[in-house]
């Protein structure tokens, strides 16, 4: 059985894997997830966004979004992006996973790997097109917000923020809500936050915040 929510973009479903209701999206599998015919399970608890989605947030993705994603680790969310967004351009500084990513572009002509530092936009700005629809960021390094910050000229002005904090990132003696109330301080500036959550259900210590340009 496959189910249509209008809370989730186009090209993501519920459907049904082993009697479990899961989001899935259509495409190669990359992790070793369960698929069924075309269909891929998306494991939330395995990837940020994927929690997002299923906690309801309002990403205001709708399906064939330019995306630029920061954190692309192996491949295992940017994949289940690409099969439902447009150009799909994925940063990641670390060599060894960007193996695997590599693997997860073979079969995908939209998605595009970057091995680059997601501190140093100018590295990959002649890369990335311009005003791109949504950042997703899910770098896990200290200054989260700054990352955020410095990737905002990829946006386009109604473009949307999509970024995943881990508190232990940051501080990991500090109290998760002090460094997600001063995460969120320091995004203000220059986007404005619409929702914040947290992910605890399928990842501790992490907030959900959904932003635009300010
Ligand atoms: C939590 S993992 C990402 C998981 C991935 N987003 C997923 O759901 O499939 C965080 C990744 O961010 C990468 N990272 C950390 N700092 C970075 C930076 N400054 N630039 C690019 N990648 C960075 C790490 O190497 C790691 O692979």
């Amino acid at each position: 059985m496959t189910g249509t929510d209008a809370s989730l973009p186009a090209g993501v479903v519920r459907r049904e894997f082993d009697g479990r209701d899961r989001l899935a999206t259509r495409g190669e599998p990359v992790y070793g997830e369960p698929t069924d015919g075309e269909w891929r399970a998306w494991d939330a608890g395995r990837s940020k966004l994927g929690g997002m989605l299923e906690l309801g947030m309002e990403t205001g993705l709708s399906g064939g979004e330019t995306v630029l994603y920061l954190g692309a680790a192996n491949g295992t969310t940017v994949s289940h992006v690409a099969d439902f967004a447009g150009a799909t351009y994925a940063v990641e500084f670390s060599p060894r996973p960007v193996r695997d990513l590599l693997d997860a572009c073979e079969p995908r002509p939209n998605l595009f790997p970057l091995l680059k530092d997601a501190r140093r936009p100018e590295t990959y700005a002649h890369v990335v097109e311009a005003d791109c629809d949504v950042l997703v960021q899910d770098v896990a390094t200290r200054g989260q917000a700054d990352v955020a910050v410095r990737n905002r000229r990829f946006l386009a002005d109604d473009g949307r923020l999509l970024l995943a904090v881990k508190t232990r990132s940051e501080d990991v003696a500090a109290a998760p809500e002090a460094v997600f109330e001063e995460t969120v301080a320091d995004l203000e500036p220059t986007y404005e936050v619409l929702e914040t959550r947290r992910l605890g259900r399928f990842h501790e210590d992490h907030l959900g915040v959904v932003a635009t340009p300010r």
